[in-house]
């Protein structure tokens, strides 16, 4: 399989970066992601997760090092990435539909056309009786769905998500992730997922990549050895508990270590 996404020794420093200052975000970060796989990205807070996507995304350039999409440097946002975030950013004067077809209209698509598309996703998503609702009538799983639609609208190859389902409650949660698999076993788009919570991760991905405390970079890449199509059996087989537990023991030690590096510089 073709690589859809690679990050080729990504540097990423903010700040003023003038003798050495600044702060490294990322470090050496090196990932290639094949097309149609699912990849979730953990580590400790502050490891630099939301960096990734960011370059990915193009709402960032990198300082060193090269972004890739399709073999091409990327050079800005484009229609080939969709991206999800962990509010789903409704716009509360537009009702359900006409939020999932905001980018649609925006890419002047005819009007029945985007209906239509619009339509098909609020079905998968559950949420065909509500497409003339406001969100403030919606719960936050909903809402979430919506935002779900809005981004697989446009059938982007590559779809970028940011703690998606980090606000919801574990119930609804898990619903989501079902949801989310439901959807991708049918459209197979290329997914980099960033979570903090290693269950999910393990039951969603193909691949679960661990980075380390700050400057960020691959410390784990795990293939995830459990069939599809994942239930919630999953979550208490023994092949799913040692993956966990190698996970867990690998961030809870750059947890340690990030929090001990700030204690050393007194903070
Ligand atoms: N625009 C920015 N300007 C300055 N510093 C930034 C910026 N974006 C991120 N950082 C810093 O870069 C580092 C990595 O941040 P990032 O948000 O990517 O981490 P994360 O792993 O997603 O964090 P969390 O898990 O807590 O959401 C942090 O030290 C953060 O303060």
């Amino acid at each position: 399989m073709s690589v859809k996404i690679a990050f080729e020794e990504v540097t990423q420093v903010y700040g003023d970066t003038g003798k050495g200052g600044g702060t490294r975000a990322l470090e050496h970060f090196s990932l290639e992601i094949a097309e149609r796989n699912f990849v979730c990205l953990l580590g400790p807070s502050g490891c630099g997760k939301s960096t990734v996507l960011n370059l990915a995304a193009g709402f960032e350039k990198p300082s060193g090092g090269s972004v890739l999409i399709d073999g091409k440097t990327v050079t800005g946002p484009g229609r080939d990435r969709g991206m999800v975030f962990q509010e789903p950013l409704l716009l509360p004067w537009r009702n359900v539909i006409e939020n999932v077809m905001l980018g649609p209209c925006l890419a002047g698509w005819p009007k029945v056309e985007a209906l239509a598309q619009a339509r098909h996703y609020l079905r998968l998503t559950g949420l065909e009786r509500f497409e003339r609702h406001a969100s403030y009538e919606l719960s936050g799983g909903m809402r979430q769905r919506v935002a779900l639609a809005r981004a697989w609208i446009g059938e982007p190859p590559v779809l970028l998500m940011d703690e998606p389902f980090g606000a919801l409650d574990a119930q609804t949660r898990l619903v989501m992730q079902e949801l989310l698999l439901e959807i991708w076993e049918q459209t197979r788009t290329t997914v980099l997922f960033v979570t903090h919570d290693v269950d999910e991760a393990l039951f969603l991905g193909d691949r679960v990549v661990v980075m380390s405390a700050s400057p960020g970079r691959v410390l784990l890449d795990l293939a995830v050895d459990l069939p599809r199509p994942r239930t919630e059996e999953i979550l208490t087989s023994p092949r799913f508990a040692d993956a966990k537990r190698r996970c867990l023991r690998l961030i809870g030690e750059e947890s340690r270590r990030a929090f001990g590096h700030l204690e050393g510089d007194g903070i």
